[in-house]
């Protein structure tokens, strides 16, 4: 099969991802597009390679991996910079600048010896030459922006002062207080209580909105994916199993595993159904990454997985409407695709 060439409109165009960790091949011949002001949901089991992935976007992939393949960043029309294989400082200048982590876990992101305030002017003059005062009334009109009240007081104050949503919101405001292109959330949400979530995903939105950004939200809520992204990629074992235009991808999913995550995900229907139920999760686990199958590694778990399967590792294939699906026999899946992990209760 041809490689799509990147994609010379995209902000950020990944050809051919490839993360090994210690030799051992990780994340394996990714290919996505995120375009200007678009939300990209990346969703997938736990290690399915979605952190390791974020952090190639950013250029701080962990000690010990080696990325290939290519991520371009546009810079202007026509022009862009190559992340992977770029030199330490080039990748450090982008970031904060172009690019910005809205970080999981914001009490071990924000320094716990420094004013919240001070943190946020010192984001703003380590990329314009503004005076301090300036830089300080920029931090706390963009505290008071996501929604921290009295935001001049609470700029002086320290992060265990604040609230966990609090701080959370302040790092949204650390990400965004540059105008970045791209922000890239791991899990932006998953260390608050869940009524807090939903709402600094929103505070995280508007942000996004006010200030042009595109993101890649790294998330396991699909709930969110459905409030929030434009586009979903759905990795297993380290490789797209689908991605598309998320409502299409939610509603009509190609890929069986797709199927199997949104079977595990509604409330329970019984009622109508014929007494059938869902099941708590696809059942099974991914393979460990030294023990991958030799055809697609969904297999061993896939209701519909044939000889080829087994075989033959299916390689991406567009079916429309910027939907591609990583599955031979995605013609088979049925509508509702959710049916294939449905079983009758006895
Ligand atoms: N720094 C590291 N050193 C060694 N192995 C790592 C490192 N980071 C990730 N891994 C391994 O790489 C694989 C993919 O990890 P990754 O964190 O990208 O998955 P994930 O999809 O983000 O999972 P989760 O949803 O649990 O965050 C996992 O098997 C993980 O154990």
């Amino acid at each position: 099969m041809t490689a799509t060439p990147p994609d010379t409109d995209a902000l950020l165009s990944v050809r051919g991802l490839g993360i090994s960790l210690h030799g051992l091949p990780v994340v394996r011949r990714l290919s996505f597009d995120v375009r200007a002001r678009e939300v990209l949901a990346v969703v997938g089991e736990s290690g399915a390679g979605k952190s390791l992935t974020a952090r190639a976007l950013l250029g701080t992939a962990p000690r010990g991996a080696r990325v290939t393949g290519s991520v371009r960043l546009r810079r202007a029309p026509g022009s862009y910079d190559e992340l992977v294989g770029a030199p330490a400082p080039v990748l450090a200048a982008l970031r904060g600048r172009r690019t910005a982590l809205v970080p999981q876990d914001a009490l071990s992101a924000l320094s716990p010896v420094h004013p919240v305030g001070d943190q946020l002017a010192a984001a703003v003059r380590s990329v314009a030459r503004v005076s301090r005062t300036e830089a300080r009334a920029r931090a706390v009109a963009a505290l008071d922006r996501v929604g921290i009240a009295d935001a001049a007081r609470k700029a002086r104050a320290y992060p265990h002062e604040y609230s966990g949503g609090m701080r959370q919101r302040a790092v949204i405001a650390m990400a965004t207080i540059n105008e970045p292109d791209l922000l890239i959330a791991d899990e932006p949400t998953t260390a608050l209580d869940p009524d807090l979530q939903e709402q600094v995903l929103r505070v995280l939105g508007e942000q996004r909105e006010a200030v042009g950004a595109a993101l890649v939200l790294v998330t396991h809520d699909l709930e969110a994916v459905r409030h929030h992204a434009d586009r979903m990629l759905v990795m297993y074992a380290g490789r797209q199993a689908e991605q598309g235009p998320a409502r299409r991808v939610l509603t009509r999913p190609a890929a069986p595993y797709t199927a199997g995550l949104l079977a595990s995900l509604p409330p329970v229907e019984t009622g109508g159904h014929g007494g059938r139920r869902r099941l708590p999760t696809i059942p099974g686990a991914p393979p460990a990454f030294d023990r991958l199958p030799p055809g697609c590694a969904f297999a061993p778990r896939c209701p519909l997985a044939d000889e080829r399967c087994r075989r033959e590792e299916p390689g991406p294939r567009a079916i429309g409407d910027g939907h591609e699906v990583s599955c031979h026999r995605w013609e088979d899946v049925p509508h509702p695709a959710t049916e294939l992990f449905l079983e009758r209760s006895v």
